[in-house]
């Protein structure tokens, strides 16, 4: 089991800390080396992910015959622009998408393994059984 994790306020790095502890493992961040913090860096957040952008992001190299599971949050109804750089290298279908947000969910989801959403204020980490782990 692999859990990666995307984080800007911190609340998808609490989801993917529990997971890893579950499964004994420690999260991995993907880390685009961006300060996204502030108000100017939200909106530039919001632009580049409303664009598709992809930028370059460090990360452990996964092993993609062992599960993949990455935790972001939603920006502009899609993915952040590291995000979608580790989805584009590993490949979607690999990877179990679990996707914090406000309000909303994701609307281009299909080729993912999994789509989980974890919406509103209180969330929590989904089951093994909603990850389609036995
Ligand atoms: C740039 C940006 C865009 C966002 N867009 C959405 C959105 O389209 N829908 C939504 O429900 N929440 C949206 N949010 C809220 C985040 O998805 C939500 O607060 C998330 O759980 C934060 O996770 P984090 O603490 O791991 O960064 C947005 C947040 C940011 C910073």
């Amino acid at each position: 089991m692999q859990v990666y994790y995307f984080s800007r306020t911190g609340r998808s790095k609490a989801i993917a800390d529990q997971l890893a502890s579950r499964y004994h493992t420690a999260a991995r961040v993907i880390d685009d080396h961006k300060n996204w913090k502030g108000k100017g860096n939200y909106m530039k957040a919001a632009i580049m992910a409303l664009m598709g952008k992809a930028i370059p992001a460090d990360y452990t190299e996964p092993d993609i015959s062992d599960e993949i599971i990455v935790v972001f949050p939603l920006w502009a109804g899609t993915m952040p622009p590291g995000i979608k750089t580790f989805v584009n290298t590993v490949g979607k279908e690999n990877i179990t998408a679990v996707i914090t947000s406000l309000g909303s969910t994701m609307k281009r989801r299909d080729g993912f393994k999994k789509v989980i959403d974890l919406v509103g204020e209180d969330i929590t980490a989904p089951d093994n059984e909603e990850l389609g782990i036995v």
